[in-house]
């Protein structure tokens, strides 16, 4: 049996299984061959007595058709167990490569490709290995099978059912080459559905706000109907396959039935072998007609699995070197760039451009510039969620300086936390969200301190149930104000030697803000932390910064040096106070 190169490696997974299915599948055969001839015995009998039932064959005919039905469940049942078993690794190993290509990575089909491959397209592989195989393993065991025991008792019979049966993998090739390069195309219209229904879905408000629904609304009709028509496409395929094995088998069993009839006529048969015959003919084609149900299944798990390979064949842009070894870290790092230039795939110019710049140990460390200056980028590089595309970003610990691309990944992801400008919080608890990344011997108190230093304890009383209350995608909706400050407890309780926090308090009131500013500021040298704000009172108590300008370093220091040298922080400074209205908001 061929199998397609995408589905190689699931099958080989489930191969034992398989075998293990496929001896089911035969065993019920021979239960089915057997109470073949038990009826057929039972019926010469009849006929050639005085019409007292034989009630030996009969009983073993029922009890042989007892046994057939019981090893079909649980053929059905290891296929079932077998697809989801292999359905399950493939998730598995998909979610971890999904997570593995990093949050810099750009989905030519929108984040929500993945996502249907990792749901749908699994479910589909699922249906290809669980179901389909094995219906293909039984189409050819179980009429091989068949056609054996039909040849002993008359090899013409046989030969006509061999015939019709020859009909149904030609079928099925058509099929396949019709519907192969259909399916293909009917999941590229999902995804592309799909893709547009999360896109319509996460941007709701916008477009209630903007009354853009209707125009939405339309494209994604648009994108139904083709779906629509991709779908009826393959459904005619179908059903003209299912007209020509349909008839192959209807022709098959008459015609070998008919032949035993007139074998029995000339005396070459009994008159039982004709009911045999036709029982015989009709067991060799059902597997062939079940095998039809599962087409769809088969030819839409190859279309899946494409899909699927495509993901797990893209290779994560940050990984751990061969010869990553993890380092000794005594107490906070600090960082250093040199020479950093980094730009984004296809853009056209680089985001960063030649950055040299240190992040002292144990300090704070504020990076502000205008809108689109490249702090995200540059915080991108110091959390390894890119690498640079020339220069290095080193790690500056009592031992020397290491390139963050000689460190373990898990190391690095390990000595830093972060708060980034889109706040996520996962479905579950206040308590289940701030525990997210703590190491596994936090304590109660370190979880209820973080809580309590991020500002999330006065509103825990405004919830229903404190910190058990649910949040998340199926919870209660926070404020921005609030989903921050339960993002800052969690990287909090992390105990990281590093802390980086992009516009992570730009929701908050201002009392808020300067207490957790205060919260958060290394005043004991026990973390290294690095601030984006555009707010510049977040910063304005940072022990270093650096000001970024259309990807470049502006000029470093203290934030009163550079107000004393009126450079471009001293600028910002005085454009915010205008904005203020005048007001002292540098202490
Ligand atoms: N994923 C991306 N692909 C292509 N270009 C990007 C990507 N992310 C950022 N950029 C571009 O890189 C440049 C720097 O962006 P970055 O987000 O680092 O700026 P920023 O200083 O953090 O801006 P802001 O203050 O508005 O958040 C911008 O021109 C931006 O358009």
């Amino acid at each position: 049996m061929m199998i397609d190169a995408n589905v190689a490696p699931y099958a080989r997974q489930a191969w034992p299984r398989l075998a293990g299915t496929a001896a089911i599948t035969l065993l019920a055969s021979g239960a089915s061959i057997g109470a073949a001839f038990a009826m057929a015995a039972a019926f010469t009998r009849i006929l050639s007595t005085d019409g007292t039932l034989p009630a030996g064959p009969l009983t073993a005919a029922v009890a042989l058709l007892g046994l057939r039905a019981l090893l079909l469940w649980c053929r059905d049942q290891s296929a079932l167990h077998t697809g989801t078993v292999v359905a399950r690794s493939i998730r598995e190993k998909l979610l971890r490569h999904i997570v593995a290509l990093g949050p810099a990575h750009r989905w030519p089909g929108g984040r929500a490709s993945a996502h249907l491959a990792a749901v749908d397209g699994c479910e589909h592989l699922k249906g290809y290995v669980g179901n389909y195989l094995p219906q293909v393993l039984a189409a050819i065991l179980v009429p091989a099978a068949l056609t054996v025991a039909l040849f002993l008792r008359d090899p013409a019979v046989a030969l006509v059912v061999v015939a019709g049966v020859a009909c149904v993998p030609l079928a099925h090739r058509i099929t396949k080459r019709l519907l192969g390069a259909r399916a293909a195309e009917h999941w590229r219209a999902y995804d592309r559905y799909a893709a547009r229904v999360s896109d319509n879905i996460a941007g709701i408000a916008t477009l209630a706000g903007f009354g853009a629904a209707e125009r939405r609304g339309a494209a994604l009709a648009r994108d139904a109907e083709t779906l629509r028509a991709a779908t009826t496409a393959n459904m005619n395929v179908s059903l003209s396959t299912y007209v020509i094995t349909s008839a192959a088998m209807l022709l098959g069993t008459s015609g070998a039935t008919l032949l035993a009839a007139w074998h029995a006529a000339e005396g070459r048969l009994a008159a039982g072998d004709v009911l045999l015959v036709l029982f015989l003919a009709a067991e060799c084609f059902r597997p062939l007609q079940d095998l039809q149900s599962y087409w769809h299944e088969g030819f839409y798990g190859l279309a899946a699995a494409a899909s699927i390979n495509r993901i797990l064949a893209t290779e994560p842009q940050v990984t751990t070197a061969a010869d990553a070894t993890p380092i000794a870290l005594a107490g906070p790092p600090g960082l250093r760039l040199e020479h950093v230039s980094f730009t984004y795939p296809g853009a056209e110019r680089a985001s960063l451009n030649q950055i040299s710049v240190t992040i002292p140990a144990g300090r704070t460390t504020a990076l502000v510039g205008a809108s689109g200056a490249g702090k995200t980028t540059l915080t991108a590089l110091l959390l390894r969620d890119i690498d640079p595309d020339d220069g290095s970003v080193l790690l500056v610990t009592a031992d020397g300086h290491h390139d963050l691309r000689t460190l373990p990944l898990s190391q690095v992801r390990h000595i830093s936390a972060r708060v980034s400008q889109d706040v996520v919080l996962m479905d579950g608890t206040v308590a289940e969200n701030v525990r997210l990344a703590a190491p596994t011997d936090a304590s109660d108190t370190e979880v209820d301190d973080a809580m309590a230093a991020a500002r999330v304890t006065p509103f825990l009383a405004d919830l229903p149930e404190g910190p058990a209350s649910h949040v998340g995608e199926g919870g209660r909706r926070l404020s921005g104000g609030q989903r921050q400050r339960v993002a800052l407890a969690r990287a909090l309780v992390q105990r990281a030697p590093l802390l980086v926090l992009d516009e992570a308090t730009s929701a908050l009131d201002g009392e808020n803000e300067a207490l957790i500013t205060e919260a958060v500021r290394s005043g004991d040298g026990s973390r290294t932390t690095v601030v984006i704000a555009h707010r510049l009172s977040t910063v304005a108590h940072a022990d270093h910064v650096i000001v970024l300008g259309e990807g470049r370093v502006l000029e470093e220091g203290t934030a009163a040096q550079l107000e004393a040298e009126g450079g471009p922080w001293a600028a910002m400074v005085r454009a915010q106070r205008i904005a203020d209205g005048g007001a002292q908001v540098f202490s």
